[in-house]
């Protein structure tokens, strides 16, 4: 029998101010410590802060190297009382999010900048997959796995046999992706797509093409965490976190991944929150491959198991149509940065209901729901990850 569980504690009154992005780079001589460094100036530009005014940091960055988040804050000349490093990939974002949060309602922290940054170096990505963990290591490249495209070829192909996806079900989410990334001066990817060219781009692991798959590049995002009364004295508007999630490893009985944890924790996430699908203004995924959508959508209760392809097939997901979704274009079209595209959805749901997401903007987005998915162990991804997200004023 499981053991009872403690109920879970509300946020109170602590809030997400100061979404920030340093533009991406296709490739960067610059480290990861300097796209990091980049992140906290600009949130210490546009908040109004001294960098001594911060005394948490949380990092996620996969080229750092050596160092860790400790490292950092030698060449940051920071002497922060809390600090964290989140290595969880796409899910650091939402992660980051609530261990800032609790250090900053216990009163561990008065205000956390949280930042993810890496760089992209000619090989710095064919590095982080060769050693990228013991798993890895052991039991799949010795037969010949060749990184996540080939992780997510098998993973895309069995929902496709299950559930009837079809690549133009795909297709229909990355052209919409590219329509709102036109829209996001920071995105890389600057020119339409059509699904004739996403059906006629080249084959990378079948059934995955080249739009299936997120481009690396550097780049850096970051937002900061600190109390209502203290954005308020600065002057930032901010927004209120209703309810989160994570999880690891969920489903390891799951010959081949067609769900992931979020589905184990749905219930309770809603619950937490007060709020149902039907409340959500707005949806940023972590887009690593257009399946990866599917699986969200339906592990989050917009449409049940296997409807992931009719729900596609009945919405827009532009910014102005129905069901906006991944509004900044998200990685698919904005460049995949490393551990700071588990940030992208975070920091342009932050935009979002703050009103400063530009020509992005969603009109009266009120909630929003933020998910991540991380540390892909070349059969499955690992970390999951949710937040629902509220306008503070
Ligand atoms: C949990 C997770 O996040 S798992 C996912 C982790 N991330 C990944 O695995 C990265 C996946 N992406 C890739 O492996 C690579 O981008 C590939 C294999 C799809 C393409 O790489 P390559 O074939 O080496 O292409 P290359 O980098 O030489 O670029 C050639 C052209 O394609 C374009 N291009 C490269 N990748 C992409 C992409 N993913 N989407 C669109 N265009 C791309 C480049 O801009 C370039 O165009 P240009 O010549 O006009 O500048």
């Amino acid at each position: 029998m499981a053991l009872p569980q403690a109920a879970r504690q509300g946020y109170d009154d602590v809030v997400l101010v100061a979404p920030v992005t340093i533009p991406y780079e296709r490739h960067s001589e610059q480290t990861a410590h300097w796209w990091l460094g980049a992140a906290l100036g600009q949130l210490l530009a546009q908040s109004g802060l001294k960098k001594a005014d911060v005394d948490g940091v949380c990092v996620s960055s996969f080229t750092l190297g050596s160092d860790t988040a400790v490292g950092v804050m030698q060449h940051f000349q920071m002497s922060p009382r809390w600090l964290d490093h989140i290595p969880m990939g796409g899910a650091s974002g939402v992660v980051a999010m609530r261990r800032a949060a609790r250090a900053v309602q216990c009163g561990d922290a008065s205000i956390v900048a949280c930042i993810a940054g890496d760089t992209n170096h000619r090989e710095s990505f064919k590095n982080t997959v060769s050693g990228f963990s013991r798993f890895s290591q052991d039991a799949v490249y010795p037969y010949g796995a060749g990184g996540p495209n080939a992780s997510f070829a098998l993973l895309t192909d069995y929902y496709m046999r299950h559930y009837g996806a079809t690549r133009e079900d795909f297709g229909k989410l990355c052209v919409a992706q590219r329509d709102n990334a036109l829209r996001n001066p920071h995105a890389l990817m600057k020119k339409p797509l059509t699904l004739e060219q996403y059906m006629d781009a080249r084959v990378i692991a079948d059934p995955i093409h080249l739009f299936d798959c997120v481009m690396p590049c550097a780049g850096a995002e970051g937002y900061l965490v600190m109390r209502r009364e203290q954005a308020e004295a600065l002057g930032l508007p901010y927004v209120r976190i209703r309810s989160t999630i994570e999880r690891h490893n969920a489903f390891p009985e799951d010959a081949v991944q067609h769900r992931g944890g979020w589905a184990m924790d749905k219930d309770a996430f809603y619950e937490h929150g007060g709020l149902t699908p039907a409340d959500v203004d707005f949806m940023e995924t972590y887009d690593d491959y257009p399946v990866i959508n599917v699986l969200q959508f339906e592990d989050l209760g917009f449409c049940a198991k296997g409807e992931g392809p009719e729900f596609i097939r009945k919405n827009t997901f532009t910014v102005d149509g129905s069901f906006p979704f991944n509004t900044s274009g998200g990685q698919l079209s904005v460049g995949q940065a490393g551990a700071a595209g588990g940030y992208l959805g975070l920091v342009q749901a932050l935009r979002q209901l703050t009103d400063t997401a530009g020509d992005t903007q969603v009109a009266n987005a009120r909630i929003g729901l933020v998910s991540g998915f991380g540390m892909i162990n070349y059969d499955r991804g690992i970390c999951t990850a949710a937040a629902l997200l509220e306008r503070g004023q």
